[in-house]
């Protein structure tokens, strides 16, 4: 059975009633968001496999989310970089930034060169607001997160899809294709072309919520943020 979709429309109008109506606030939100992605990473990229994580962070609640998995990563014994090739002025992004400063977590601008230094990417450039043609600086950086033999995880998205209709056709981005996807919430339409191992997060979600918009809560297991839901994209579960 796949697991049911959210529309990058559904997704922003389910946040906001999740802050509105059901009393959370952003913080908590972003907070588990970003520590299911730092369990996706601990599934994927063991410590034993190489501590290095090069977190690419956009200046949304995407980025904000690689922030939050950045500074959970450093806890686990991570070395994580952080990169933020446009710097937001939002003010929960810049205590986000200030945590991880005082925890000596490195910020870098030169993509590139960390892309030789690393043993995997947190690619949380874009979520499920993009939308249209990159605009710059990012089309250096998604070319960059195509071009790379090092292993991404996209955090909601990979990050140049189109929410519903996936993949670009051309330009930066086109033939992206990230080893691993996790989903927050609830997997969005594009994950119908992800063809890498894929997992869900963002354990907030409640029953009577999950059946207003159609959506599936994911059985976690334990202590767990994130579950894995198949390597062959949701549609095919
Ligand atoms: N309930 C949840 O699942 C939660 C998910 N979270 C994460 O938040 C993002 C969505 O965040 P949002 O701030 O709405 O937007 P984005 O980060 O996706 O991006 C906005 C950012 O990007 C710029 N932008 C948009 N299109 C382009 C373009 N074509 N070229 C260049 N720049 C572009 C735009 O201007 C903005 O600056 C969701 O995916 C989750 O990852 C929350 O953390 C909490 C709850
Ligand atoms: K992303």
């Amino acid at each position: 059975m796949a697991l049911r979709t959210l529309s990058a429309k559904n997704a922003a109008a389910l946040d906001q009633e999740l802050m509105s109506a059901g009393a959370f606030s952003i913080d908590q939100l972003m907070e588990l968001a970003g520590l299911s992605v730092s369990q996706a990473v601990f599934k994927l990229q063991p410590l034993n496999k190489g501590k290095r994580i090069l977190v690419a962070c956009g200046p949304g609640n995407n980025g904000g989310d690689g922030l939050v998995a950045a500074r959970h990563l450093h806890h686990y014994g991570y070395q994580p970089t952080v990169y933020c090739p446009k710097q937001s002025k939002n003010e929960l992004y810049q205590r986000l930034r200030k945590q991880l400063e005082d925890l000596k977590v490195p910020f870098t601008s030169d993509f590139r060169t960390a892309l030789q230094s690393t043993d995997h990417i947190v690619d949380a450039i874009f979520g499920f607001s993009f939308s249209g043609e990159v605009r710059e600086p990012f089309p250096g950086v998604i070319e960059a997160l195509r071009e790379t033999k090092v292993p991404v995880l996209a955090v909601d998205a990979p990050s140049s899809w189109n929410i519903e209709e996936g993949p670009p056709k051309d330009g930066p981005g086109k033939g992206f294709m990230p080893e691993a996807l996790i989903s927050l919430t609830a997997p969005k339409p594009l994950v119908k072309w992800f063809e890498g191992r894929h997992f869900v997060g963002g354990r907030f979600l409640s029953k009577e919520m999950a059946e207003k918009y159609g959506l599936d809560v994911p059985k976690y297991e334990g202590l767990d943020q994130v579950v894995e839901v198949g390597v062959e994209g949701a549609e095919k579960l």
